[in-house]
This record gives structure tokens, sequence and C-alpha cells, in this order.
């Protein structure tokens, strides 16, 4: 059995007293998909937020437990949060490039982690923007707003951000939910892709899509109003030979 990139134990989060989950136990493996599904409110985006520290920005919040990344140990107060994060990027729902143009969206973190060099910028961001498919789109207008992209084109470009700064781990929180038919396929072969030189974690309301690309399906479920995990599998055993019957409901549309 190979070593779980990411770690997490007994993991739980609050928000003000309120628990969002409880005992979160769960691996992560280098390189697959992983997809956190569940219905609504029973702390998926919660879960995300805890693995690159984003709750620190969260007034009055308190995690107990442990995670891993790597050889990081997530919630020692000694960890930078900044260094975290440029090893775990993460997508939203809603596309969110900044009001510049497109080559100042990749130049922009470049030049925050420190690299200067106008030639290795371009070659990076040229690199980048080949990975997510957008180069033959956009090579011709560089200098453009971010902001006259299509939907699907700027959650594209959203990637790109991410990607730039070589990250181990994206964090995509429901990154197509907001994009019409054709651009999610688009952006899903996408993240498909990623697989084997990223390891990606994915909220995912769509069922089709979790089965779609994930290795791993993490149900997340409401237990008397607390997040919990219900049940965690390879994506095959989850969607045919559920353990859990919650699971079997969930997937046969009969719960959730
Ligand atoms: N910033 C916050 N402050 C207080 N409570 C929050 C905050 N963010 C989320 N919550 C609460 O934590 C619980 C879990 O929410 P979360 O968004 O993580 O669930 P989810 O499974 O991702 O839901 P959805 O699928 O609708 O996005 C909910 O009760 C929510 O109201």
């Amino acid at each position: 059995m190979t070593t779980p990139l990411i770690q997490t134990e007994q993991l739980s989060l609050y928000y003000k007293r309120k628990p969002a989950f409880t005992d979160i136990t769960l691996p992560i493996f280098t390189h697959t998909i992983t997809a956190l599904i569940g219905p609504s409110g029973c702390g998926k985006t919660s879960f995300l937020s805890c693995l690159n520290r984003l709750t620190d920005l969260i007034p009055r919040t308190r995690i107990s437990g442990y995670i891993r990344i790597g050889d990081i140990d997530v919630l020692d107060p000694k960890t930078n949060p900044t260094a975290l994060r440029r090893r775990v990027g993460t997508i939203f729902q809603k596309p969110n490039p900044f009001p510049f143009s497109i080559w100042k969206n990749l130049a922009f973190p470049l030049r925050e982690h420190g690299i200067k060099n106008r030639q290795e910028i371009d070659i990076m961001i040229e690199t980048t923007l080949q990975n997510v498919g957008l180069w033959d789109e956009v090579k011709d207008r560089l200098n453009t707003s971010a902001l006259s992209l299509s939907g699907g084109q700027q959650q594209r470009l959203c990637i790109a951000r991410a990607l730039v700064l070589q990250p181990e781990v994206l964090l995509l929180d429901e990154p197509c939910s907001a994009l019409d038919p054709i651009s999610s396929g688009v952006v899903e072969d996408l993240i498909s892709n990623l697989r084997g030189n990223y390891t990606l974690v994915i909220v995912t309301h769509n069922l089709a899509q979790a089965r779609r690309i994930a290795d791993n399906v993490a149900l997340f479920w409401l237990q008397n109003g607390v997040g919990s995990l219900i049940e965690y599998g390879d994506v095959e055993q989850i969607f045919t030979a559920p353990r859990e019957t919650l699971t079997a409901a969930y997937i046969n549309g009969d719960r959730g």
C-alpha cells in the first residue's frame, strides 16, 4: 500500500462553537483524483478549506485533529500558510480571474513568489497556457483583459494561474457548476488530464462527473446537524457495490 500524499486524522472544524464536520480520517493518494460528494451543508467545502488553511482567514474557527501533506504538518503553527498555498492551489466554483490582462494574471503570482526575469516568466506562461489548452485561443491577445474571456476560458485561466506556481495539490470546489455544458465538458477533460501530474481533490454535486473522473470517492453526510464521512472507497466500489445504505441511497437518488 502506498503512503498517501495527504492524510487527515480525526479532523474536526468548528465555526464559533458549531461543528461543521467532525472526526474525518481520509487518505488522499499521489496523482489521483479524489471526489468529495454529498448533500448541501455536510462540510465538503469546509474540509477543503482546512487543507490549505484558508480557514485561518475566517474569524473564530477552531480545528482539531491532524493534517499531513507530504512532509508538511499543515496545522502546526510554525507552518507558513503562504508556502503551504504555493504547494496546494485552489479553484473555486465561480471563475475569479484578476481584472488584469491574461498575461498579468499569470505573471502576478510568479512575481509575488520572487520570479522577476521577463524571459523566464514568458516561458512559464506559455507552457502553462499550453497545459490547460488555452494557448492557441489566447496567444494573440495576451494583453487583453482576462474578463473578456468566456466563462470556461476564465476557469481554465484560473487553473493555469494555480498551476503556474507548480503546486503538488489542486483543490477544486465545484469547478464546473457555474459553466455552460460545453465549457463544463472542456474543463472536466482538463481536470481529468491533470491526474498523473498533480493530486486533485474535487467537490462535486455531479455524480456522473465524479464517476467519470475520480479514482476515489468520499461521501459526506449531515448526521445530527454535523458533517461526517460515511464511506470512502474506490470509485467503482462506491458506485457499484457501496457498503453503506446511505451511499446506495445517495447514488441511486433516493436520498440527498
Ligand atoms: N464561514 C462560515 N461561517 C460559519 N459557518 C459556516 C461558514 N462556512 C460554512 N459554514 C457552515 O458549515 C456547514 C458546512 O458548510 P459547507 O459549505 O462546508 O458544506 P458543503 O457540503 O460544501 O455544502 P455545499 O455543497 O452546499 O457547498 C454549514 O452548516 C454552513 O452553514
